[in-house]
C-alpha cells in the first residue's frame, strides 16, 4: 500500500515542550524507545514517504532515515510553521500531518481523512474526536493537498497563527473519530507515565 497513497506524512516534533520542562519532547523515552518512533511506526504504513519536522537534536532525528526540516523562522511560532515547512517540501499531491507526541494514532487516519476530502472534493480535513458528546478539533491531524503552500504562506505573512483560522479560509471538513484514545497526547512527565501504563 505505501507506494500508492500519493501522501508525504509529516511529523510535528518542533514544538518547545514546555509542559514537558523544555525538553526535545519527540526524543523522551515511551516505552524505552524515542516517542517519536511510535509515531513513525504508525504513520508509515499509510503513507508514501515521511518529513520529519524538529528545531532541535537534527542529527538524531536524521537518524531514522527521512529528511527533518526545521522551521523557517526559529520562533516557535507554532505547528503552522511546520505545515509550512512540509508543504515546501512535499513532492506527492497529499500532505499528512500528526503530532511526535502521540503515539497511539490511528490506523486508518490517512484513509479516512482522505476519503472525505475526495467525497467532498475539498482542500484539507482534519480529525475531530466526540468526548462526552461534544466534538473536539484535532487540527494538528491533517491532510491537506500540497497546493495550499501558497494559501498558507499568504495567511502567515499576514503575520496570522491561529490554524483553525486558517482552516475556515479553505474548502475544509472534519472526520470524527470514535477511538478518543488514539489522539492520546503526551504534554506532561504525568500523561507520559499514564499513557506508558495505558499502552502496555
Ligand atoms: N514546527 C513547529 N511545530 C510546533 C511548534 N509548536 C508546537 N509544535 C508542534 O505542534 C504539536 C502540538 O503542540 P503541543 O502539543 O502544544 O507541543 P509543544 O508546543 O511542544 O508543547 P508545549 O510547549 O508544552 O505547549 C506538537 O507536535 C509540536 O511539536 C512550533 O513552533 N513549530
Ligand atoms: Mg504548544
Amino acid at each position: 500500500m505505501s507506494s500508492s497513497t500519493n501522501i508525504t506524512g509529516l511529523i510535528l516534533a518542533g514544538g518547545r515542550a514546555q509542559r514537558m520542562g523544555g525538553i526535545d519532547k519527540g526524543l523522551i523515552a515511551f516505552h524505552n524507545k524515542p516517542l517519536i518512533e511510535s509515531a513513525i511506526n504508525r504513520l508509515q504504513p499509510q503513507v508514501d514517504t515521511i518529513l520529519i519536522n524538529a528545531n532541535r537534536n537534527v542529527t538524531k532525528y536524521a537518524h531514522y532515515g527521512y529528511p527533518v526540516i526545521m522551521d523557517e523562522t526559529p520562533d516557535f511560532s507554532g505547528p503552522l510553521a511546520g505545515f509550512s515547512m512540509g508543504l515546501k517540501n512535499c513532492k506527492t499531491p497529499y500532505l499528512l500531518t500528526a503530532p511526535c507526541d502521540s503515539p497511539l494514532l490511528p490506523t486508518d487516519l490517512a484513509e479516512r481523512l482522505l476519503a472525505e476530502l475526495k467525497a467532498g472534493d475539498l482542500d484539507l480535513v482534519y480529525a475531530s474526536t466526540k468526548e462526552n458528546g461534544k466534538v473536539w478539533a484535532q487540527p494538528v491531524f491533517c491532510l491537506m493537498r500540497s497546493h495550499l503552500e501558497t494559501s498558507l504562506s499568504a495567511f502567515l505573512s499576514k503575520g496570522d497563527l491561529k490554524i483553525d483560522r486558517w482552516f475556515t479560509t479553505l474548502r475544509s471538513s472534519t472526520v470524527v473519530f470514535e477511538d478518543v484514545q488514539a489522539f492520546a497526547n503526551v504534554n506532561t512527565p504525568e500523561e507520559l507515565a499514564a499513557l506508558e501504563k495505558l499502552s502496555r
